[in-house]
């Protein structure tokens, strides 16, 4: 094996994406971030590769060259069948010590979340958790400096390299990976100056799928490297797969949510069943706040938000919600926003495209009644 030295940053190159499959289908988070990862890898002039793991697996690694990867990694091995940690990590951090990106991607899954940070440890590099925000351009720290350094702006717009940690450092290849931070009072961009690769996992639903390109998936190369992986290597041993017992609301993939917030406290099956004729009638599906979540009227599943999922559905109709900077996060890029809330100065208001000042208990019916008569009317 090639030394593995991971401070010498010149010697890392490309983007890569961690493909997740389960029971041989791949993932909606590898489509973003390899879509995501394709406009880094522009900027940044290098290929973009996405690493695939599994056994007998390789007939998916067409499909992720159409949404952008130029290569896929793919390590077959019937002890990649089922995701362990240990097998996972080991391959992984085998393969990355072998070709040596620069960059890493993963997707903050449940599986992403564990795998991630095993990685990262093995690498003895840094890794930037439940990302919102890639980059890899030095606007954002020009933008700093301007605002919270003495330096004259012609130093600033001619800068290419920066002090980081008492070091001039050349900034402008740097991953610049933003996350909310201070529980979703600002976002912290942060960066891993000395070491590569650089790791990120990023929130599922946040980043953009690129439209499928056939051609760009028929040209995609695909490489098997030798797995080195024996029995020895895994300490867990997985009995049985449980599959959830329960149908799970797909809120990344809807057009259409309906989501309430504590405005329906007064009668809470009430209030949740406007909204699930509301929803029904727009072909969606229902959410919530937090606050819905804790309370217990909605389960986990349905949370939008910082510590919920993050939806850009084509409506979002928000039901008697404040809009909480943390509720906001995983909403306000939505198409069109229509909130009802009898608080005229609910801050909800504020990122609104339609804001309506009443009760939701009058106007979700009326909302659901008017819906039904234009579709009667077609
Ligand atoms: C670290 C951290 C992470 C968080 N993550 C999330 C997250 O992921 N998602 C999230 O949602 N929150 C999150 N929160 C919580 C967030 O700060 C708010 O507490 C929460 O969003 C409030 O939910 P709400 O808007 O339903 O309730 P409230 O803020 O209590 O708002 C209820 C609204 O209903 C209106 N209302 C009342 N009755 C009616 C009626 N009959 N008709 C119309 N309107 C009515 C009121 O005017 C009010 O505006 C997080 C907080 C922290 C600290």
């Amino acid at each position: 094996m090639a030394t593995f030295n991971n401070t010498d940053l010149a010697a890392f190159k490309d983007v890569w994406v961690f493909c997740e499959q389960r029971q041989g289908k791949l993932m909606p988070t590898d489509f973003e971030l390899i879509s995501e990862g394709r406009k880094l890898a522009d900027e940044l002039g290098v290929k973009l590769c996405g690493l695939l793991l599994g056994d007998n697996v390789e007939g998916l690694a067409k499909e992720l060259g159409g949404y952008g990867a130029d290569e896929v990694i793919v390590c077959e091995s019937p002890l990649l069948n089922v995701y362990t940690t240990d097998a996972y990590a080991k391959v992984i951090c085998d393969v990355i010590e072998e070709r040596k990106p620069e960059a890493f991607l993963i997707g903050a899954t449940n599986i992403g979340r564990d795998l991630g940070p095993r990685c990262a440890a093995r690498l003895h590099t840094g890794l930037c958790a439940d990302c919102t925000h890639l980059d890899v351009d030095m606007d954002i720290y020009k933008d700093f400096l301007r605002e919270s350094s003495t330096l004259a702006p012609e130093k600033v717009d001619g800068m290419k390299t920066a002090k980081v940690l008492g070091e001039d450092h050349d900034v402008s290849r740097d991953l610049k990976m933003t996350r909310p931070a201070f529980g979703g009072h600002l976002m912290a961009t942060i960066i891993c100056p000395r070491f590569r690769p650089t790791m990120a996992t990023v929130r599922p639903g946040v980043m953009k799928k690129a439209p499928f390109d056939q051609a760009k998936a028929d040209a995609c190369k695909i490489t098997k490297p030798v797995v080195k992986l024996t029995e020895d290597d895994i300490d867990t041993e997985v009995v049985e797969v449980v599959k959830a017992a329960k149908k799970l609301v797909d809120l990344i993939g809807a057009d259409f949510i309906v989501s309430v917030g504590r405005g329906i406290s007064k009668d809470v099956e009430g209030g949740i069943k406007l909204a699930e004729e509301l929803a029904a009638e727009l072909g969606g599906v229902v959410g919530g706040s937090r606050a819905t979540i804790d309370s217990g009227w909605l389960s986990a599943d349905h949370q939008v938000g910082q510590t919920g999922k993050t939806v850009h559905p084509k409506v979002y109709v928000a039901l008697g919600i404040s809009g909480a900077i943390q509720h906001k996060a995983g909403m306000q890029d939505s198409e069109c926003i229509i909130a009802v809330n009898k608080n005229e100065t609910a801050p909800i208001f504020e990122i609104a495209d339609y804001g309506i000042c009443g009760d939701l208990f009058k106007v979700a019916p009326m909302l659901t009644e008017a819906i039904r008569a234009a579709k009667a009317a077609k």
